[in-house]
């Protein structure tokens, strides 16, 4: 396999998306021993902007300045947590993910510095958190507690809880495992708890479509189950063309046996009405999956909740 001399990475600059990318640099060297790599660290628009993403021009606020850097030629790979990465829309034309690094942790985490679980968590108790998903889930299984926005970096929001703006977050296990906090977890949140965002857990190296040498040299990082599993999760999004207002959550699972499933739900604001889906693969292919759980949500009313919620 021939790679490319050298490659140059661009990503957020956040603390964990640096974490990210020392990730993909340390498994590119595992793997292509001498290769030389560099950072290109940007500022997107959702690092510098800390008021509603929504009133954010378009979609992307944390993946447009990395994409743009990607196709002015001012770096050859891109690092991106699937998560972040629009799919109610195509790639940005002339990109393409080369490779799904093997999945981290889906759940949530409650962070409480007095180390109660949520369950112990005394009313009034204000959950820091700008997150539609999780303030829909929450205000239906623990109405009592009271969110208010949150926003930042990780390491911002555990100073901002430090500083007393909060008495507890909600923030993934996987973000702060690459940012060396899970010290803070004060509890991990099952998935039935907590239903976790598509795509949560997976880094996505994205490249120029072009650039063949580099995309056949990286896609020896991916995990074929992620891959599955993402594939599935974007293509439910992308039918259910969500918009960043939406409650939507849902993750895919290879199991032991290599079977793939997809569990999916879309919640009203208030976490009142709660639609789910869950469906096994069988004969389908993930994609084909990903559209069937949309499907079969679309034809619970996930439209008119989805339409519903200003935007
Ligand atoms: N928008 C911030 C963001 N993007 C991805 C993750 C978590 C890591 C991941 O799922 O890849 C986080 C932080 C959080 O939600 O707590």
């Amino acid at each position: 396999m021939s790679v490319p001399e050298l490659i140059r990475i661009v990503s957020r600059d956040s603390p964990m998306a640096l974490a990210q990318v020392e990730r993909v640099r340390a498994e590119l060297a595992a793997l292509y021993p001498g290769v030389r790599t560099a950072v290109v660290p940007v500022k997107t628009t959702g690092d510098k902007w800390m008021g509603d993403l929504s009133q954010v021009e378009g979609k992307g606020a944390f993946t447009k300045e990395v994409d743009a850097a990607l196709l002015a030629g001012e770096a050859d790979l891109a690092v991106h947590c699937v998560k972040d990465v629009p799919a109610d829309r195509p790639l940005p034309a002339g990109t393409t993910f080369a490779a799904f690094l093997k999945r981290d942790d889906i759940r949530d985490a409650l962070v409480h510095p007095g180390g109660l679980t949520l369950d112990e968590l005394p009313a009034g108790t204000r959950i820091g958190t700008s997150s539609v998903r999780r303030v829909a889930q929450l205000a239906a299984t623990h109405p009592e507690l009271e969110c208010v926005p949150f926003r930042g970096n990780a390491n911002r929001r555990l100073a901002k809880l430090a500083a007393g703006e909060a008495d507890a977050l909600l923030l993934a296990v996987s973000g702060l495992e690459r940012i060396d906090r899970r010290d803070v977890i004060s509890e991990v949140l099952s998935p039935e708890t907590m239903m976790p965002p598509i795509g949560a857990g997976i880094l996505a190296l994205q490249c120029r479509e072009g650039d063949t040498e580099l995309i056949d040299a990286v896609s020896g990082l991916g995990d074929p189950d992620t891959h599955r599993e993402a594939t599935a999760e974007r293509m439910f999004l992308h039918v259910l063309q969500g918009h960043c207002n939406s409650p939507i959550a849902g993750y895919a699972r290879v199991d032991r046996g290599g079977e793939l499933s997809l569990r999916a739900c879309v919640f009203t604001p208030d976490g009142k009405t709660r639609l789910n889906a869950h469906e096994w693969a069988g004969r389908l292919d993930p994609a084909t999956l990903g559209t069937s759980v949309a499907v079969a949500l679309l034809r619970q009313g996930a439209r008119e909740i989805i339409d519903g919620i200003p935007h």
